[in-house]
């Protein structure tokens, strides 16, 4: 069984890379992959903590879409002071919601929750305070992304917000190599080799697709929130928060 600090080594190996999934092994690891690959990972899992305290309201669900291991919602209910808040974690990959589930019971009151196994684009929402896209958003199709934002959208209550996190690109290609060297050396500085960085950024191309900030505002002001703004960022990666007036 792995432990919440196994050492991602997916590509450390010379292989024929295939595109990128989130199969077992990468859940194994998964802890260890995302906090050495996503700067600041720590600050905006906490920070989430923090805007559900906030966000969060009485008899209300909270979304987590695209939970992976659950870390999100540990940091919101551990922080949510308002009764009756029901947490609902979507993940279409059996491995991460097997994990999850299984984290979720030792640290949550068991009715407070639901796992469930399921494509995000087709999950049903409603009366949701928060609902979180925490890096998410960034792998599903691109043409898919605009209705799958609308549909939060309607799922929330008046005054509810989308947290969106994801991996950008700049618009400005002196801006995109800026911030592209800068993450590569925090990869290195993480201890991942040229090969593994390599590698990994082969399986992504065709699987992570990043939009511009610009892009992101314009596809949440055309689906109806009234105000985006970004609260973090860190090199190629940035957490928006959009809320529904
Ligand atoms: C980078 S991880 C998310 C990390 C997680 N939200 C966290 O804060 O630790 C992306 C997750 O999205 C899931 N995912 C990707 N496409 C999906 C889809 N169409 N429906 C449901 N989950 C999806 C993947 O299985 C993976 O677990
Ligand atoms: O390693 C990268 O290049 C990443 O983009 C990091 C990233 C992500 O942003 O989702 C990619 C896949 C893993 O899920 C963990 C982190």
């Amino acid at each position: 069984m792995a432990t919440e600090s196994t050492r991602d080594q997916i590509f450390a190996q010379t292989q024929q890379v295939v595109d990128f999934a989130f199969t077992a092994a990468v859940a194994d690891v998964f802890p260890d992959m995302v906090r050495r690959s996503v700067p600041g990972y720590e600050t905006v899992i906490s920070q989430l903590g923090v805007l559900a305290r906030h966000y969060a309201q009485t008899d209300s669900t909270i979304y987590d879409l695209g939970c992976s291991l659950g870390a999100a919602t540990l940091a919101m209910a551990t922080q949510v002071r308002q009764p009756g808040v029901q947490y609902i974690c979507v993940d279409n990959s059996e491995a991460m919601i097997q994990r999850c589930e299984q984290r979720l019971q030792r640290q949550l009151p068991v009715a407070s929750f639901q796992t469930l196994v399921e494509d995000i684009c087709q999950v049903p929402m409603q009366r949701a305070s928060i609902v979180v896209l925490n890096f998410t958003l960034q792998f599903i199709q691109p043409a898919a992304r605009q209705a799958l934002i609308e549909r939060i959208y309607h799922a929330l209550l008046p005054g509810g917000v989308l947290i969106l996190s994801e991996k950008i690109k700049f618009a400005e290609a002196d801006q995109q190599a800026l911030m592209t060297e800068l993450y590569l050396e925090f990869k290195r500085a993480n201890g991942y080799s040229e090969l593994e960085i390599s590698q990994k950024r082969s399986a992504l191309e065709n699987v992570l697709i990043p939009d511009t900030l610009a892009v992101h505002h314009e596809r949440l002001q055309r689906a109806g929130f009234s105000q985006s703004l970004v609260w973090f960022q860190n090199f190629v990666f940035a957490s928006m928060i959009a809320v529904k007036a």
